[in-house]
């Protein structure tokens, strides 16, 4: 795919890189002046030190959490998922929420977050008053099996 542009804001950060051959994410690293400690409950908005561009509007970007911070510690993200949209070009951000009981401390430059590049398909809608009839019709939220 074409290279999708990058600037670093901050001199503290650098470029993602895949960890693997096969990575899906790239790890989005905290730019931060001092160790940050996260109460329970509390979420906070923190810098990575980089903009991308991703441009085509048949990609986007998901922001999302790391399992071992988010599973060990409680660390996820305030807004669950983060979505870049392609046109996007401000800093990337990562809204970091300790949903444990325990406070945790982020370091700076510590991994917080992962970024995936996904294919999106922007829809196009024909207003119509009635479906074609099909096998589900309008059921739903666990109607299937049940008799
Ligand atoms: O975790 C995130 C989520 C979003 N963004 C940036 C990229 C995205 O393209 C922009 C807007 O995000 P979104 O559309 O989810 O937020 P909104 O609340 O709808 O704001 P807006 O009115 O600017 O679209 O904010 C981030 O940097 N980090
Ligand atoms: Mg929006």
């Amino acid at each position: 795919m074409k290279p999708i542009q990058l600037k670093i804001l901050d001199p503290r950060a650098q470029a993602p890189t895949y960890a693997t051959e096969g990575s899906a994410g790239l790890d989005l690293r905290a730019v931060l002046d001092a160790p940050l400690s996260l109460s329970p409950g509390q979420s906070t908005l923190i810098k990575t030190g980089l903009s991308i561009h991703i441009a085509d509007p048949g990609l986007a970007a998901v922001i999302l959490p790391r399992s071992g911070l988010g599973h060990k510690h409680g660390i996820v993200l305030g807004n669950l998922v983060g979505l870049i949209d392609s046109d996007y070009q401000g800093e990337l951000m990562v809204s970091c929420w300790n949903r444990g009981q325990t406070a945790f401390t982020i370091e700076p430059g510590e991994r917080i977050a992962q970024l995936v590049l996904v294919p999106v398909v922007q829809a196009q809608f024909e207003i119509v008053d009635e479906f074609a009839a099909s096998q589900r019709g309008a059921g739903g939220f666990g109607s299937s099996g049940r008799h």
